[in-house]
């Protein structure tokens, strides 16, 4: 191909600062292959720029790459923001100079609204949808698992008569309500609410579907919530557990920010009803947590008598669990601070423990409020307490086939998704005015719809014969016959699975929960089983296994093959990992562990080799993933604690390595030479280069800001070894 690239993105927190490290030796080393690596800033300070025109709207070209078989996309993970990370984002850029403006809470004027539009295109997940243009196939490659056999994390047992345990609704809930239908042909819907006074309210006017798409509609009933959250409340209270509630108020932007409020008013009821008008009229919100409502009270003439009663509420309450005791930040602090997906594992992981207020351990009433995926969790604590905790050393594996592309199903529900105002029945409408699908709905309840495509769908079956025949593994397709939409998708996986061949392959259909269940059965015999999964669950159990059984979700293999013949590339698949720039910021030191970057950098240049028609890519791929395998065994992954090598020496070893193959390969003989030298002074410099790396461990360091780090200060902070810049950038 003419312009083939392979494009590096520069994103936030952890994994920025590990690019700052990384991608200049991934330049340097590309380059004597005549490999192109660009690279494009999708942070979300350059989102909020490039919505009032101050940067390139980089995410809407690579949004176009990704419908192309150009595509070849390294994305590293990319925060999410919630409510305060983006106020705190857009605060940080107007003290930087840049002309934005605030975050408009109630917008009134156009001025107003035409900006909350643009910064609601940057809220919660807005980059994933836009580049995921194909299915998810993520796993813990041979090597990680192999790794986590030789030197096993512990997952530690839950105590004798643990009282942790999930809650969840099970009626009235997204699940309990979901209706689905699949529509013939293609139609433009219409989503429309009939008030209880007989006035129509167009919710959305424009509903475009194509032939075979999948339309499904749900909602939660506000008031079922309200009883739930009080009942969960008096039940941890009575059993003297943490209270804890886990969401996903990022990837779920709407709807779960209002549960999250939802909660919070339910735990301070008594300070809700005393002064939610006061707090109103302030414009504080239950929705962006704690944290925030606290930050704003001191502007209050009453605030000091507010503050006192929520300290009050949380001395009368049951027990929170904490974010960080030490800084009094609890779960309900940041609707983004604690996300279901990484959060439960955790859970699992720590012997069904979170922490209190004073930091001690603590069995948890673990509060999930829909039950379409709660189950799943339930079974894991079930199955743990029965059976004791999973070891590393001997279990089998659960790697991932996500259906995800074309914003497929919740994942796409955010500009379908709609909190009531008004009592009445909401409809979808075709367009010759037949009712697709209806739901009488109260003032308060939150009600959307998803949709997915067909495509997406027989990609994601093919993806799944495709991996089961290649590994050689079961296949499970976690599918609940009784719930609206997943009854749909069985129809066209039954449909679409005798267009492959199965023969002697194994492929099931199980609920979530007994999905759980079997999987779980199978990898204590250290025995491997595909989840094919929707999307949630995608996230869901691509933390929860990998957490599991490699102690982390960093070190897995993440790729979106694009459905229009690309690559995305994602490294990983967990977070940014905030709590590492802290950590950063405080000491100079960066545990991020860079192992999905490696991942995600050897089947990208394989790409490369066949779209550029370049072998010489394909050379870089291979020794990239031997390297990858010595790095893995000679265990040079980032340390927790100061005094070991951080991600930046992580990358020196990871840079060496490579350049021992490369110079040690047969395959190319001028590249073999290129490398020699540089392989060589690597070789003799090690014990120089690490104690230059880390000599500076310890110490504050500055890089400048926070969503915009200074590009020199941080660069600067993130390659303090003048021994191994120099043989990098002379090379
Ligand atoms: N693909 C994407 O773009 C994703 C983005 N996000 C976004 O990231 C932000 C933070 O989310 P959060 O749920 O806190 O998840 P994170 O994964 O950022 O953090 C949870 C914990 O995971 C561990 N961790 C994750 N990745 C690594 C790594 N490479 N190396 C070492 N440790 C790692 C750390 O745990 P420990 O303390 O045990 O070391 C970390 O504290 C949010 O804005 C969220 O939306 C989240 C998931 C995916
Ligand atoms: O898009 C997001 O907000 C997070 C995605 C995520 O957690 C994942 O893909 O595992
Ligand atoms: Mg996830």
């Amino acid at each position: 191909m003419a312009n083939s690239r392979i494009i590096y993105t520069y994103t936030d927190e952890a994994p920025l600062l590990a690019t700052y490290s990384f991608l200049p030796i991934v330049q340097a080393y590309a380059a004597k292959a005549g490999v192109t690596v660009e690279t494009r800033d999708i942070s979300v300070a350059s989102r909020i720029l490039a919505q009032f025109g101050l940067a390139d709207d980089a995410l809407s070209e690579l949004g176009d790459l990704a419908k192309t078989s150009e595509a070849n996309i390294i994305k590293l993970p990319n925060i999410s923001a919630s409510i305060p990370q983006l106020k705190a984002a857009i605060k940080e850029l107007q003290d930087k100079g840049y002309a934005i403006p605030d975050y408009p809470e109630n917008p009134t004027t156009d001025e107003d609204k035409a900006a909350r539009a643009k910064f609601d295109k940057v809220k919660g997940s807005a980059v994933n949808p836009v580049l995921r243009e194909g299915n998810s196939d993520r796993r813990a490659p041979g090597s990680v698992k192999a790794y986590a056999k030789a030197h096993p994390h512990r997952n530690k047992a839950f105590g004798e008569g643990s009282k942790t345990n999930v809650a969840t609704m099970g009626e009235h809930d997204f699940k309990s309500n979901e209706k689905s239908v699949t529509v013939a042909a293609a139609d433009t819907l219409k989503i429309v609410l009939e008030t209880a006074s007989g006035a129509t309210l167009v919710l959305k006017e424009a509903l475009p579907v194509l032939a075979g798409e999948i339309i499904d509609a749900t909602r939660l009933d506000s008031a079922a919530l309200d009883a739930f959250l009080t009942n969960t409340l008096a039940k941890a209270k009575a059993e003297d557990v943490l209270y804890s509630v886990h969401l996903k108020a990022t990837m779920m932007k709407v709807s779960d920010p209002i549960i999250f409020g939802h909660v919070v008013r339910a735990y301070f009821k008594d300070v809700f009803a005393q002064y939610g008008a006061d707090l109103a009229a302030a414009g504080l919100s239950a929705n962006d947590g704690l944290g925030s409502i606290l930050a704003g009270l001191d502007a209050l003439p009453n605030g000091a008598e507010i503050k006192a009663a929520f300290e009050a509420g949380l001395a009368n309450g049951p027990r929170l669990s904490y974010v960080n005791s030490d800084k009094g930040i609890t779960n309900l602090h940041v609707p983004s601070d604690v996300i279901v997906d990484a959060s439960m594992p955790a859970l699992v992981r720590n012997g069904g423990k979170l922490w209190g207020v004073d930091g001690g351990e603590d069995d948890t009433l673990a509060v999930i409020p829909d039950s379409s995926y709660a189950g799943v969790y339930q079974t894991v604590i079930e199955d743990v307490k029965k059976n004791g905790p999973l070891n590393p050393a001997t279990i089998g594996s659960v790697p991932n086939v996500g259906l995800m592309a074309q914003a497929a199903e919740e994942y796409g529900s955010h500009d379908k998704t709609f909190q009531i105002d008004t009592a009445g029945t909401v409809r979808v409408l075709a367009s010759n005015g037949d009712v697709l699908i209806e739901h009488d709905v109260e003032a308060g309840d939150i009600w959307r719809a998803c949709q997915t495509k067909d495509i997406p769908v027989q990609d994601w079956v093919k993806l799944a014969v495709n991996r089961a025949r290649a590994s050689q593994t079961p296949a499970i397709f976690w599918l609940d016959e009784s719930r609206g939409h997943d009854a749909e998708i069985i129809k066209k996986v039954r449909a679409y699975l005798p267009q492959h061949d199965t023969t002697g392959l194994t492929i099931e259909i199980l609920s979530p929960e007994l999905a759980t269940a079997y999987s779980l059965e199978r990898i204590r015999k250290g025995e491997d089983t595909i989840s094919v999964t929707g999307n949630v669950l995608r996230d869901y159990n691509t933390d929860l296994f990998p957490i599991l059984e490699v102690g982390t979700s960093a070190k897995m293999l993440s790729i979106v093959p694009l459905i229009a013949g690309g690559g995305l590339f994602e490294t990983g698949a967990g977070g940014s990992a905030p709590k590492h720039v802290e950590q950063l910021v405080q000491e100079n030191y960066l545990r991020w562990d860079s192992l999905g970057e490696f991942f995600a950098l050897a089947p990208s240049f394989e790409l490369y080799a066949d779209q550029a028609g370049d072998p010489a890519a394909k050379i870089l791929a291979d020794t990239l993933d031997t390297a990858t395998g010595t790095f893995l065994e000679q265990d040079r992954s980032p340390g927790r604690a100061l005094g070991t090598i951080d991600n930046r020496g992580s990358h020196f070893y990871l840079a060496l390595y490579w350049a021992q193959e490369l110079a040690k390969q047969t395959g190319d003989a001028a590249l073999a030479a290129a490398f020699k030298p540089l392989a060589d002074a690597l070789t003799a410099d090690e014990a120089t280069i690490v104690s230059e790396l880390n000599a500076v461990q310890g110490k504050p360091a500055d890089i400048g800001g926070y969503y915009l780090p200074d590009p020199v200060k941080t660069a600067e902070v993130m390659r303090p070894s003048a021994t191994l810049n120099n043989a990098i950038d002379s090379f």
